[in-house]
């Protein structure tokens, strides 16, 4: 099959979370399996420094009313998968993919539609009729509607999934700021009382196919309450909606070899993992106690994660025999709270306010638990990353969570870590309680669930295997 792999951001190129990943290790793992897939994505100014590119078709038009854009196009290799990047550098050359601190930029909208138009274009450009076009997140809901209307016969015969990785994060915008939807007049239907129009809504209404990041998130889509306020638009959907399990690139999180860690360890010889916590220990600041249970926790900073309940009862988490290192970025709020909490208990809580790949490995490796009391979490990443490295997680039974973790409670002989339900700072309270008192009381069957954990395989072949099936559902009977 030809795949047009339509997506904002791609691990190595340009990141700010989870997506990313995905947008890598899934093209390369279709493409092993034998397909033509073909990434397109913006070209940003954090790429445009990393790699120098020249054009491979220039000065595209795009016109919108009485607008014209015009743009390059550039390209690269991703391992064995060609990435088209849309070269605007009035939209695409900033500081920020979506932002330049913490607010959005104003013009999101008529960016992410240009890049929906413009990502199509560039298939046409580079003679590259996809059988499906493969949109990621609201960033390129567009696409599917734009198809649906294209009149040049070019995308007649494909079709179209969107995959939800994130559906909190909708793209709601004020309909007449977006040049290249101003002439749809038929869209009017869709403009809420304020205004303004929901992107997500228009992939979820107009795509041929709808999947979530994990099976668990799926059936939660289709509820009141885990549908991010689209419970009609989703249950409208319902026969075409499913899950996929995101995979793990045991690859680059491999603590056998990692290029990151001090020192190397697998599940038959655990003894390296003691020098990436002291390792651990040491740059983060924290004293080098080898005994004391180490949390590490590491996201974007936002409600999404859980510091509605957690915040309130870090102060009684810490009175614990403890450490806590937390990574990560984003709501000032929660990173003031957290720098409070820091510096009351310096000896116990560490708060580092930024983000590196070599940190994130470290802390996967070096900590004990990892921490994710996600509010909701589609699929999540780095509760994977950390079973591949005998950290034990620490989670809420939400989204892809609960199809990754197996709590101890629930599954004595085959746990992979701890898990609780409510939303709420009592059970958060009590789940870790009960994760430390394993720890110290029963250290053999700690290790023999570090072990468990790291036998799990959540990979991408599976994934791609099970992505290869959805595409082939959305084709044409005759194809
Ligand atoms: N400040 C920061 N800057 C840059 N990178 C950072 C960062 N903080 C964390 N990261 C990295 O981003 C990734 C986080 O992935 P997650 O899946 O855990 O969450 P995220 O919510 O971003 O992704 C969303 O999409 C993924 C992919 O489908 C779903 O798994 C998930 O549930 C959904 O919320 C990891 O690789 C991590 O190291």
């Amino acid at each position: 099959m030809k795949i047009l792999f339509v997506v904002s951001e791609v691990e190595d190129l340009a990141k700010t979370g989870g997506l990313a990943d995905v947008a890598k290790s899934l093209p390369i793992a279709l493409k092993a399996l034998g397909h033509d897939v073909r990434i397109v994505k913006p070209y940003y100014k954090q790429l445009a420094e990393k790699f120098k590119l020249g054009n491979v078709a220039d000065e595209q038009l795009l016109r919108a009313g009485d607008k014209e854009y015009r743009f390059n196009i550039k390209r690269l290799e991703l391992e064995t998968v060609p990435v088209y990047c849309v070269d605007y550098p009035d939209y695409f050359h900033r500081a920020g993919l979506y932002s330049d601190g913490y607010e959005a930029f104003g013009d999101n909208a008529e960016r992410f539609a240009f890049f929906s138009m413009a990502a199509l274009r560039t298939a046409q450009a580079m003679d590259f009729q996809p059988d499906v076009v493969h949109c990621n997140d609201w960033h390129t809901s567009l696409c599917p509607y734009f198809i649906k209307r294209d009149d040049s016969g070019f995308f007649a015969r494909c079709r179209t999934l969107l995959t939800i990785h994130n559906g909190a994060y909708q793209g709601v915008h004020r309909f007449a700021d977006i040049s290249f939807l101003r002439p749809h007049a038929e869209l009017a239907a869709q403009i809420d009382s304020q205004g303004n129009l929901n992107f997500l809504k228009m992939g979820i209404q107009y795509a041929d196919k709808i999947n979530a990041v994990s099976p668990n998130y799926a059936r939660e889509l289709l509820t009141p309450l885990g549908s991010h306020s689209l419970y009609h638009d989703f249950q409208h959907r319902a026969n075409d909606v499913s899950g996929i399990l995101n995979g793990c690139d045991y690859q680059q999180w491999d603590p056998g070899s990692d290029k990151f860690l001090p020192a190397h360890y697998t599940g038959e010889a655990l003894q390296g993992k003691a020098l990436c916590k002291q390792t651990l220990q040491q740059e983060a600041g924290l004293p080098e106690k080898a005994n004391v249970p180490l949390i590490g926790m590491l996201c974007r900073l936002t409600e999404q994660k859980g510091f509605g309940y957690l915040l309130p009862v870090l102060n009684q988490l810490l009175q614990h025999n403890v450490q806590i290192l937390v990574i990560g970025t984003g709501d000032p709020v929660i990173s003031d709270v957290l720098q409070f909490n820091a510096a009351q208990f310096p000896d116990k809580l560490v708060f580092r306010n930024d983000f590196s790949t070599r940190m994130a490995h470290l802390l996967e490796a070096g900590s004990d638990f990892f921490l994710m009391p996600s509010l909701f979490e589609p699929c999540g990443l780095n509760q994977m990353y950390s079973l591949a490295y005998g950290t034990i997680p620490i989670v809420r039974a939400v989204g892809g969570l609960r199809d990754t973790v197996l709590d101890l409670q629930m599954l004595p002989e085959q746990a992979t870590g701890f898990m609780f339900e409510a939303p709420d700072s009592s059970a958060l309270l009590n789940c870790v309680r009960r994760a430390m008192l394993f720890y110290h009381e029963y250290p053999d069957r700690f290790v023999q669930m570090q072990k468990r954990a790291m036998r799990q395989k959540f990979t991408w072949y599976d994934a791609a295997l099970n992505y290869q099936a959805l595409y082939q559902h959305c084709l044409p009977m005759d194809n």
